[in-house]
């Protein structure tokens, strides 16, 4: 597994009157094979999930993955960790599914390296028959399973899911899920769903900008029903 390293983080949005801290003074190191995240909207997630892979670069402190700093050696860490969007329409950018996929390796390897590549895991997770499909016709979950595929293609040592559920139904759902829970790779996934998180080594709760608590799923997802009044 990767080791995760954030040391004293604090990151704000905005300058001047529009200053708005959504992290303060995060530490923590993370070396375990599931982590979950999960907080009330606005706590600053996303903001966290950002952070490591480089898409967000802290106001203050530092972040590396596997002694390598964000903001020096942001090519390499992307590298590394893959980063899936909520809304796969963000990620998805090319018209048909098989170049979705290949899109990510065209620069690493031959054409036909691309082709074998990308055929192969569109029959490992169950899109071989889509390949020519064009990409903005998919329903909701094939799209968020291509956005997955198109990351997993990559090869990166870790992976990091923003709400990866959050627009599909239940049957969709439970296939992301299985994805996910069979991948060898490092998985740190931001969450509403707290089911997805039984099995998870270490749960962080995210309030107002701080790290609540950083614990067991259990202990994790009673404290944040606590501070959801649920
Ligand atoms: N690029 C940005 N520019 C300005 N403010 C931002 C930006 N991104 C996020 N914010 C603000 O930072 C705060 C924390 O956002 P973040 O997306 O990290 O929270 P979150 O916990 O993931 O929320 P949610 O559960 O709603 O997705 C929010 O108030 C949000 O409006």
């Amino acid at each position: 597994m990767s080791r995760l390293e954030l040391t004293g983080v604090t990151h704000a949005y905005g300058v001047g009157s529009a200053r708005r801290e959504v992290l303060t003074d995060l530490s923590v190191t993370l070396t375990e094979p599931r982590i979950g995240v999960v907080g009330a909207n606005g706590s600053g997630k996303s903001t966290f999930a950002r952070l490591l892979n480089g898409l967000v670069v802290p106001t203050r402190g530092t972040v590396s993955v596997d002694g390598l700093d964000t903001r020096t050696h942001a090519k390499d860490v992307r590298r590394r960790v893959g980063f899936c969007f909520t809304d796969p329409d963000a990620q998805i950018v090319m018209p048909t599914v098989q170049e979705d996929v290949g899109f990510g390796l065209r620069r690493r390897m031959s054409k036909s390296q691309v082709a074998e590549r990308v055929a192969a895991v569109l029959e490992t997770y169950g899109l071989a028959g889509h390949a020519d499909h064009p990409t903005h016709l998919l329903s909701g979950g094939q799209k968020q399973l291509l956005a997955l595929v198109s990351v997993l293609v990559t090869e990166p040592s870790v992976l990091v899911l923003d709400e990866p559920t959050t627009l599909l139904d239940l049957r969709n759902t439970r296939r992301v899920a299985e994805t996910v829970a069979g991948l060898p790779q490092q998985v740190v996934m931001v969450t509403h769903d707290l089911d997805l998180l039984d099995d998870f080594d270490r749960v962080l709760v995210f309030d107002r900008a701080r790290l609540v608590l950083d614990g067991s799923p259990s202990e994790a997802l009673a404290h944040y029903r606590a501070l959801m009044g649920a």
